[in-house]
């Protein structure tokens, strides 16, 4: 109860020390230079200006990590779309990497390189919060959600075809396996954060199947965490309950197929936060995980010196957090936060301010 209250008064976001049991990292720094080195896929669009930012900041702050480059232009090999060799390995050498938003051609050309990393590495929980933000006003101000995605199949899985013209079939594949993984997740998280709820989040009315099985492996698998409460709900009635009183969902942690789970934390994105460009992400795997703003490549203001670097930059926050160097991420979550609650000056157009990427930057550094 005394954790429960901590946690609901602190003014941090996402800094914890306490992380699940499962999926965590195992890396070691260099013993030479005493440093942790990360994959970082610079991506997309507004991805190299954002990286810059975190890159800066990561200097500015003394984080002991040094940064590895990778190139992830797609291969195809045996008509499948493929991750070039050399990231594969620096990933896998790292155990964890930093990832900018990768764009995805509409119909044609290459499978969507987000969903081919997190096949290729097993990165079973996506884990989205999305949380209010001091100094920045949205409808509503005591938005603390907490959703875990499934990230490796569902309506994801790439199994599509033409049945006859005008005919076309989409397999939304659920098994027994990849739902234990994550609602395991879900709970262990539940555990190690200190929320006393997990809400499994379906519509296993209608797909009957597919969410039933879902929900049937959650209600298992609850009777090994009897400290938790399970609760089960049709996603319409979340959506619902979720934009009518989101508070009631601040002691909880949604865990939910795939594709509900990337509608559902886009609109916790802006119901709580306001922007996309301040939700972060964790692709969390067994043995690798990759850390990534939850919004996409954002061409409409790409290379303009406009994009808010905060999702990426909290992204990152969890990921030093992951990697155990939690007096670091406390130290640039705060100098992050403090300049959003600091005045328009200091934020980025999305946030209905005034600052450039770059003197956002400049603003968090200074307050480090
Ligand atoms: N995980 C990833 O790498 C993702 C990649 N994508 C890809 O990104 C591309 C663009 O997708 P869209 O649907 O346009 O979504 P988007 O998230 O890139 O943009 C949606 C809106 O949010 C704004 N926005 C996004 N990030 C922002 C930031 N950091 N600062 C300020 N404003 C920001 C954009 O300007 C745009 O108005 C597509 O190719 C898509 O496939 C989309 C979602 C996730
Ligand atoms: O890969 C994409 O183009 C979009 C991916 C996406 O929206 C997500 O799952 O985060």
């Amino acid at each position: 109860m005394l954790r429960l209250q901590l946690a609901r008064n602190s003014r941090r976001f996402l800094s914890t020390k306490k992380q699940p049991s499962i999926g965590r990292f195992t890396g070691k720094p260099d013993p030479s230079t005493g440093k942790f080195t990360v994959s970082f896929i610079e991506g997309d669009g507004v991805g190299p200006e954002i990286s810059k930012s975190v890159k800066d900041i990561f200097k500015a702050a003394d984080v002991p990590v040094q940064w590895e480059k990778c190139d992830v232009t797609p291969l195809f090999i045996n008509g499948l779309t493929t991750i070039p060799d050399p990231a594969v390995k620096s990933i896998y050498k790292n155990l964890v990497a930093l990832k900018g938003p990768l764009a995805t051609p509409i119909g044609k050309g290459h499978r969507s390189l987000n969903l081919t990393l997190r096949k290729t590495f097993g990165l079973f929980a996506n884990v989205r919060p999305a949380k209010s933000i001091e100094g920045f006003k949205t409808t509503y101000d005591n938005v603390d959600l907490v959703l875990i995605r499934e990230n490796t199949e569902g309506e994801y899985s790439g199994i599509e075809h033409v049945v006859s013209p005008g005919v076309v079939q989409s397999i939304k594949l659920i098994t027994h396996d990849a739902s234990e993984r994550v609602i395991r997740y879900a709970f262990e998280y539940a555990r190690a954060v200190g929320r006393p709820k997990v809400v499994v989040v379906h519509k296993s009315t209608i797909q009957r199947l597919a969410d039933g099985l879902f929900v049937s492996v959650a209600q298992d698998l609850s009777k090994e965490y009897p400290d938790i409460e399970l609760q089960t709900e049709l996603i319409d009635n979340t959506v619902l309950n979720v934009v009518s009183n989101p508070g009631t969902y601040s002691d909880v942690v949604a865990v939910c197929p795939n594709l509900y789970g990337d509608i559902l934390s886009d609109l916790n994105s802006g119901l709580g936060a306001g922007s996309l460009g301040l939700t972060p992400s964790a692709n969390i795997g067994h043995q690798v995980s990759i850390f990534e703003a939850v919004h996409g490549s954002a061409p409409d203001i790409a290379g303009q010196n406009k994009a808010n670097p905060t999702a990426l930059l909290l992204s990152s926050v969890m990921m030093l957090n992951h990697m155990g160097l939690a007096d670091h991420a406390d130290a640039i979550e705060k100098a992050v936060l403090g300049t959003i609650a600091s005045g328009p000056e200091n934020r980025t157009g999305d946030l209905a301010g005034s600052a450039s990427t770059s003197s956002f930057t400049e603003a968090v550094i200074k307050r480090l």
